[in-house]
């Protein structure tokens, strides 16, 4: 049956390595808009399924040039609200996931996509706050493609060696065979430390930071998009990345402009780079890099999912525009 949704499992280890997957006519040219859900690395009530009311809308849209949806459940951290019994609670169903098990989670997810849907480039990694850190990962240097090598902290001493950043105790999944065409970040955080510093009297940021990364702040700054410059950023390491949409909420009472503010700094030194792609495929190498405004609260976005899907449309215009999205 033609646009059935199901969802499978892409690991073994855990009960949320699944992922939920609406495959369009096959025969369609398109894009596969793939969506890493928010909630603070550890909110259980968040998940792959926080995409059903966007999906809906896009569903709904005639025309636009969408080949399939897809949409990541990745391992939690601990939830102070959400506890669990450690005797009792299959090791499956626990959650004490630590950095870097959510974005490896994230890598293993989009290699079973690759597998399954072979949709090389052309696809649209979308997040939703703590998933739109995750999307700006997958193309970072130091945290996708240094993986197990000794991480340089200091951005500006990046000779300074303070540690690893992202080696994995467990087989590491795959690296990505293609990177994708566009990312759009919605409500994203991009600097762990800012975060932390722009709201000094609420705990509950420095303890979920803390919850999925450990107190370490130099490995805050190491993971955080916005503050890795060159090779170990999303600069050096989304080479043949085209499109990124920064989409943000005056109204968003949980994640501050300031966050948007300082990934377009960076975002603005890769998009001067020409992107890296094979010669035959096409007539320019231009990049863009787009903020977007959108309305409501934190949660919203994905809640209603309106804003949600309007930054995906204006993200496939953009496309179309460059011409690299059929008309
Ligand atoms: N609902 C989350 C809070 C949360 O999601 C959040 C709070 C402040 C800033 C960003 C957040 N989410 C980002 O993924 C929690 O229960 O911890």
């Amino acid at each position: 049956m033609p646009n059935q949704s199901r969802t499978v499992a892409y690991g073994r280890v855990h009960n949320l390595q699944i992922v939920s997957v609406t495959q369009l006519a096959p025969e369609r040219e398109g894009y596969w808009v793939i969506f890493i859900h928010g909630g603070a690395w550890r909110d259980p009530a968040v998940t792959n399924n926080s995409f059903d009311a966007t999906e809906s809308i896009l569903r709904d849209t005639p025309g636009l040039p969408i080949a399939g949806f897809a949409s990541i459940s990745y391992r939690l951290s601990a939830h102070p609200n959400h506890p669990q019994d450690p005797i009792s609670t299959s090791p499956k169903d626990f959650r004490d996931a630590k950095h870097p098990n959510h974005i490896r989670d994230v890598e293993a997810a989009l290699a079973f996509l690759q597998n399954t849907y072979s949709f090389g480039g052309r696809y649209i990694l979308v997040g939703h706050s703590c998933g739109a850190t995750l999307a700006f990962q997958v193309v970072m240097g130091a945290v996708s493609n240094h993986r197990e090598q000794a991480f340089s902290g200091a951005t500006e001493n990046p000779e300074i060696s303070v540690g690893v950043v992202s080696a994995s105790p467990g087989p590491l999944p795959p690296p990505l065979t293609a990177q994708p065409t566009a990312i759009v970040g919605v409500a994203g955080i991009y600097d762990l430390r800012r975060l932390r510093d722009s709201h000094p009297d609420i705990s509950a940021y420095r303890e979920f930071i803390e919850g999925a990364f450990e107190a370490d702040e130099l490995l805050w700054d190491g993971v955080s998009p916005a503050q890795m410059a060159g090779s170990r950023g999303v600069e050096g390491g989304w080479k043949s990345g085209r499109l990124a949409v920064l989409a943000h909420s005056k109204e968003d009472e949980l994640v501050d402009e300031s966050q948007l503010e300082g990934m377009e700094e960076s975002l603005r030194q890769w998009e001067k780079l020409e992107a890296q792609i094979p010669v035959q495929e096409l007539s320019h190498r231009d990049r863009r890099v787009r903020v977007l405004p959108i309305s409501g609260a934190h949660d919203e976005a994905w809640e209603r999912g309106d804003q949600l899907a309007y930054a995906i449309i204006y993200a496939l215009e953009q496309l179309r525009e460059m011409g690299l999205a059929p008309q």
